[in-house]
């Protein structure tokens, strides 16, 4: 046996992303789509963010198109990997008073107000944990639970990727303006190239919080694309999409 990296899939040919600011020139086999927080939570009337009060009538389409681009991704080869959001059901890795998210945490403070929710907001096994039905994994894809915001604070994922030779990250899910900025932004510290797929995202808060998360990806810390460049891109169209 000879020691080395060798990619298994056989070599593919680069793309040229269509993207905000400028196109993006990207290598398939170090190009991994990341699908953030897409739980019942975040995306299902009735999850976490609707209880909280947050608008989430733009989840919808946002599940068919990252189901989209998730398709897309997996026929070219790229791994597909999860953020999976939340805590044990007795919130010790929420943290208590001592720390920031017992605080910021709208999940947590919207049960303090509401305590027959406790034990029911982002807890593991339950409904609101839970992946939405829509994006259930595929035979490949990696989930990666996380506790905060970002998907590269005390998790694995750098190694995951760094293993499998990934440089580049195309982002999608819910929040636009939390998870998936939180998780770009770390990215980019540690010399990932994020791309996010604009219209496969959706922002906690008004239209505003959406533009602004794209604002600063674009300007400070990535590229912003759409989910039919990256189909046309990678050399698939994209489906017909029912939820638009
Ligand atoms: N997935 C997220 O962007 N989450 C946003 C807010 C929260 O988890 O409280």
């Amino acid at each position: 046996m000879t020691a080395g990296y060798a990619p298994e899939a056989p070599p593919r040919s680069p793309f040229i992303l269509p993207a905000r600011p400028e196109p993006i020139r990207l290598n398939p086999a170090e190009t991994a789509l990341i699908i953030v927080d897409m739980q019942n939570a975040y995306a299902s009337p009735g999850g976490y963010l609707d209880i909280a009060g947050f608008d989430i009538a733009g989840a919808a389409a946002c599940i068919s198109r990252i189901a989209t681009a998730a398709d897309a991704a997996r026929k070219a080869g790229m791994p597909v990997l999860y953020f999976q959001n939340g805590w044990d059901p007795e919130y010790t890795e929420a943290g208590g008073p001592g720390s920031p998210n017992w605080h910021k945490s709208n999940a947590l403070k919207t049960m303090r107000k509401k305590p027959e929710l406790q034990g029911k907001l982002l807890a593991k096994g339950g409904w609101d944990y839970a992946l939405v039905e829509a994006l259930a994994p595929k035979p490949g894809d990696i989930v990666v639970p996380k506790t905060r915001y970002s998907g590269f604070f005390n998790t694995n994922i750098d190694s995951l990727l760094r293993a499998r030779g990934i440089r580049n990250i195309v982002f999608t899910g819910i929040a636009t303006n939390v998870c998936v900025e939180s998780s770009l932004r770390d990215a980019f510290h540690l010399e990932y190239f994020g791309i996010v797929l604009e219209d496969a995202t959706h922002a906690a808060g008004p239209d505003f919080a959406q533009k602004a998360a794209l604002y600063n990806i674009e300007t400070f810390f990535g590229w912003v694309s759409t989910v039919a460049d990256f189909c046309g891109a990678i050399g698939q169209r994209p489906q017909a999409q029912s939820e638009d």
